[in-house]
């Protein structure tokens, strides 16, 4: 190995997430659709209970059904939390509805005026895709009906429909230029989130995750999801007479060494475990659902490995070396600071005791 490569495409990068990023936008989407759907339900109880005795029993059945359609949303987003499917349905029998409102006038023919809030809670509730088809789609639909032929709609003045269509036309348009870039700012920001998050969480020299990584991302996501983690097996793991090596070949050997390591930890262990430069020439390996007997198996035949592995200085001199790795187990993800702390005392015991060596609670390995 010559050159100092970094790993291609590392897996671990896939866990961080910056979900904080978008939970505000989120809860905008949800409290405008809350809001209207409050403003809907109310509104709809009341036009039922003021005027079933004036309504047709098929209007009063079909506002019934509505509220409860809606209604039936809500259930469904309290189960499952699908904000985007509720939205769509709710914002399509708002539409429905705005069409039947201009097609009667509503009460003293004042229907139009009602219509300009739809642009602004379509576009914040749906984003710019659907906000702008369901926004133009309600113009469209108006100008057919205040323009076209008659079907039996409310007839209203020449100058009261132009500055409808002047009038819901501007919001359309500032609404979705609003939304649009409110949109591209908050993907420039995730990104941006993202890339500092990622060169925060990178050893720079190896490119494999840091400590940092661990403490605050990590181990918050384990918890998040215990089941897929637990128990975790944490494999402490540091080169023997690095110091040696570096005064023998130079430090820029030394750090060829660190990332060749990095290179065969991520080859030697599977793609779920986590393996961490944790500082200098120590590293660190978590592997998910595994008890230390199963772990120190996997740590034995890496140790193996490194024992087996040459590498080439410039000059072709062939230099190998050696590891030795303390491994405990962390029941809960509150242990993990204990667990490190007992791998890092067997840790202790693999170099007090010669090197090369697995220590873990059940036993050791050693080199034959
Ligand atoms: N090249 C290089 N060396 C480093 C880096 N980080 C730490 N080191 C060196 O790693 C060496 C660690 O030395 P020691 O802590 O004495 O450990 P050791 O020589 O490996 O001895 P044992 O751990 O007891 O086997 C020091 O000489 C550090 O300068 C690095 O990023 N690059």
């Amino acid at each position: 190995m010559s050159s100092k490569t970094k790993i291609n495409k590392p897996n671990w990068l896939s866990l961080i997430n910056i979900d904080s990023v978008y939970s505000f936008d989120r809860q905008r989407q949800a409290f405008s659709l809350f809001t209207m759907i409050a403003i809907a339900l109310v509104l709809i109880t009341y036009l039922v209970i003021a005027n079933h005795r004036v309504y047709a029993p098929i209007l009063t059945a079909a506002l019934i059904s509505v509220n409860l359609t809606i209604v039936g949303c809500i259930v469904y987003f309290i189960k499952t939390k699908q904000l985007n499917a509720i939205a769509l349905i709710t914002l399509m029998i708002v539409f429905v509805m705005c069409l039947a409102l201009v097609s009667t006038g509503g009460k003293e023919n004042t229907a139009l005026y009602w219509l300009m809030f739809y642009p602004v809670a379509v576009f914040a509730i749906l984003g710019v895709k659907l906000g702008a088809w369901l926004s133009s789609a309600m113009l469209l639909s108006c100008i057919v009906m205040l323009y076209g032929p008659d079907m039996g709609q409310v007839m209203y003045g020449e100058v009261e429909k132009t500055r409808f269509v002047a009038a819901f036309s501007l919001v359309l348009v500032f609404s979705f230029i609003g939304e649009y870039f409110r949109h591209r700012s908050h993907l420039a920001i995730a990104d941006i989130t993202l890339e500092q998050k990622q060169h925060a969480y990178t050893d720079q020299l190896t490119g494999a995750p840091n400590r940092r990584f661990i403490t605050s991302h990590f181990l918050k996501l384990a918890a998040s999801r215990p089941a897929h983690y637990l128990p975790l097996s944490i494999l402490l793991i540091d080169l023997d007479n690095f110091k040696q090596l570096n005064d023998t070949y130079g430090h820029d050997f030394g750090d060829t060494v660190l990332i060749e390591f990095t290179k065969l930890l991520e080859s030697q262990f599977s793609a779920t475990a986590l393996k961490a430069r944790y500082g200098g020439e120590e590293f660190v390996v978590i592997l998910p659902q595994m008890t230390t007997i199963e772990a120190s198996i996997l740590a034995n035949r890496f140790r193996e490995c490194v024992q087996h592995h040459v590498i080439l200085t410039d000059k072709q001199q062939r230099v190998s070396l050696t590891c030795s790795i303390g491994i405990a187990q962390a029941n809960h993800i509150d242990d993990y600071d204990s667990a490190l702390k007992l791998a890092d005392e067997y840790l202790y015991q693999a170099k007090s005791q010669g090197r090369n060596k697995v220590i873990f609670a059940h036993g050791e390995y050693v080199s034959q």
